[in-house]
């Protein structure tokens, strides 16, 4: 089973791979035939100088041959001229193509991310999306340039002289065979070492960039309670790790597989001069000084594009593994773009025998109520009772397992996502703010005008955030405004998109008296024309919505208005007056 599911990620990511190399097969092309001219010309630049021994390096040499020789090596430096210069163009050529392929690869990934249902993101750390969407595609970039750039094109020189020393010299070409079956266990064993600490090093590389990501977003918390020591020598353990085995794959590299290829190219040296040695010595058969020559440059060439496809290996499988990482967030299956669009909406909300669990057990269990276009619901009940998951599901981030959702009488299995939530505004217990001006944060680049974000914060009761100017930038956080302000942007957010249904998750954080006017002015003027949902924390500030929904460990144990609920002297009476002895 686990094979068959590999075999199809595999050819997955194999035909993702084969699509966007096609996709530059101009670039590709050009580079491919830039390679093998060059092989052609690197293969020639021997050649002329076994000519010059072979035809005019003699005791009785003439200015003729003074003049030839000299011809031979002009050439012989125009020929490697040019071999640079094409090498450089074919480089910039697969360069060039792996450029646009990793652009392609991180915007497809990153629209089709935005298209994948919330619950995936449960499971999966922000962060690692993020590695996918820039390490991993980086990585695949490099694949791009380490397979075309090097690997084909020393491939290429490898057949291609190993095909000029069968036709200089077959015997050397045979006895270059006997060295195969070393350089192929070298290859493996390179290759296993090479893998195994690039492996490590990267999940050590990954584990330090999650730590970082992770402390930075908690910096308060780390300085308020003393923890600073603590994360550092968590830091540094992590960090000596990746120290560590970098280290080992250099040495791999460098003492251990690379070594040896350099020793076998030796080896290949002194086989061919015994070759040309014995055949001098005994007779036997033609040598020449210029085909000893030759055969020399060319296992010399050979050994060293061999070293360089065996150390581009491993570098090559680890991208091939970044670049299924990145390939399994396109194997996902994106929300289906249902064709129903709401267009209309009054804003009648019915849930009908909701059950729903984030894993195997059920958070909600048989939610029935009940809300009319314009009234206002609010949800109650401890911590983890509930209440924002009856949220999620009625803004569709997840489908209930049991029982339906109707807006307007419709079923929002149904609807079309991007039209539902078009009619819904969500306004946070801790507002976020982007790192843009205030007119992009209300707006979010809408193309509202000026006048039309201005009136918005007027409305919402933001004068104070209008006289700074819509055009002032606020910066990471929002950390120059107070929370009331935030607030007030993130309700003129809300406000201007004049939504049908209204969402307001409440602070829980003890906000100033003054601070609480301002929004609670701001929420009623939320409230207007819209059904609202509250998540309510603080009981003194629902009394006057229409239904209250009373929730314990996903089920309602109490509903009524806030007189008939005190009425019913039950769990928020209970809730009520204790929060008032603690007021
Ligand atoms: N994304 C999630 N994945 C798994 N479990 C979750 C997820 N979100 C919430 N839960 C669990 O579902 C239950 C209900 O959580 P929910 O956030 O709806 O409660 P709540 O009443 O809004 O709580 P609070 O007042 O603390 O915000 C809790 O046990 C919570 O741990």
């Amino acid at each position: 089973m686990k094979k068959m599911k590999n075999k199809k990620r595999n050819e997955f990511v194999k035909q993702r791979l084969w699509r966007y190399a096609k996709g530059e097969s101009k670039s590709l092309s050009i580079g491919l035939f830039l390679s093998v001219v060059r092989t052609a010309l690197e293969i020639i630049g021997p050649m002329i100088i076994g000519y010059i021994l072979n035809n005019y390096i003699k005791l009785d040499m003439d200015i003729r041959d003074f003049m030839a020789i000299a011809k031979l090596l002009l050439l012989y430096l125009v020929i490697y001229v040019l071999c640079g210069l094409f090498s450089n163009l074919a480089l910039i050529s697969f360069e060039q193509a792996a450029n646009k392929i990793s652009f392609s690869v991180q915007k497809d990934v990153y629209k089709h991310v935005t298209k994948l249902p919330i619950s995936y993101f449960d499971n999966l750390p922000a962060g690692n999306i993020v590695s996918r969407i820039t390490n991993d595609t980086n990585r695949l970039k490099t694949m791009f340039q380490l397979i075309l750039a090097d690997m084909t094109t020393s491939g290429i020189m490898i057949i291609c002289i190993y095909g000029m020393i069968l036709v200089v010299s077959f015997p050397v070409a045979i006895l270059f065979l006997t060295l195969v079956p070393i350089i192929y266990i070298v290859f493996k064993d390179l290759r296993h070492k090479t893998w195994k600490y690039t492996t490590l090093n990267r999940s050590y590389v990954g584990a330090i960039n999650a730590s970082i990501n992770e402390n930075i977003q908690n910096m308060e918390i780390i300085q308020v309670y003393n923890k600073e020591n603590h994360i550092k020598e968590e830091f540094d353990h992590i960090n000596k790790n990746i120290f560590k085995t970098g280290l080992e794959v250099t040495k791999v590299r460098s003492y251990g597989g690379f070594r040896a290829i350099d020793a076998l190219s030796y080896v290949g040296t002194i086989l061919v001069l015994l070759y040309f040695g014995m055949g001098k010595i005994t007779g036997a058969y033609a040598v020449t000084i210029g085909s000893m020559y030759i055969s020399i440059d060319y296992v010399t060439k050979i050994f060293n594009n061999i070293k360089t496809v065996v150390s581009r290996f491993g570098e090559l499988e680890q991208s091939y593994a970044s670049a299924s990482h990145v390939f399994d967030l396109l194997r996902l299956e994106p929300m289906e773009e249902l064709p129903e669009k709401l267009t209309e909406v009054k804003g009648d909300v019915r849930f009908e025998g909701v059950y729903f669990g984030y894993g195997e057990s059920d958070v909600l269990k048989g939610i029935d109520f009940e809300v009319k276009s314009g009234e206002s619901i609010a949800f109650v009940g401890s911590t983890g009772s509930g209440k924002s998951t009856i949220v999620n599901l009625l803004l569709n981030f997840y489908c209930p397992r049991l029982g339906n959702i109707y807006i307007d009488g419709k079923n929002t299995k149904d609807i079309n996502r991007n039209s539902l939530r078009e009619q819904m505004a969500v306004v946070l217990q801790d507002p976020f703010i982007f790192e843009t001006d205030i007119k992009g944060n209300v707006g979010l680049d809408e193309g509202f005008s000026d006048a039309e974000i201005e009136k918005a914060l007027m409305d919402v009761g933001a004068e104070s955030i209008v006289k700074r100017g819509i055009h002032e930038k606020i910066f990471e956080k929002g950390n120059d405004f107070s929370q009331g302000e935030k607030q007030l942007i993130s309700f003129a957010r809300a406000y201007i998109r004049k939504p049908r249904i209204l969402i307001l998750d409440e602070a829980t954080s003890n906000i100033d008296t003054e601070t609480e006017k301002i929004i609670q002015k701001g929420i009623q003027k939320l409230r207007e024309n819209c059904t609202t949902f509250i998540i309510a924390h603080r009981l003194s500030t629902i009394k006057d919505v229409d239904k209250i929904i009373v929730l314990n460990k996903g089920k309602i144990i109490e509903r009524g208005n806030h007189k008939s609920l005190m009425e019913q002297d039950g769990f928020y009476k209970n809730m009520y007056d204790e929060q008032m002895r603690n007021q």
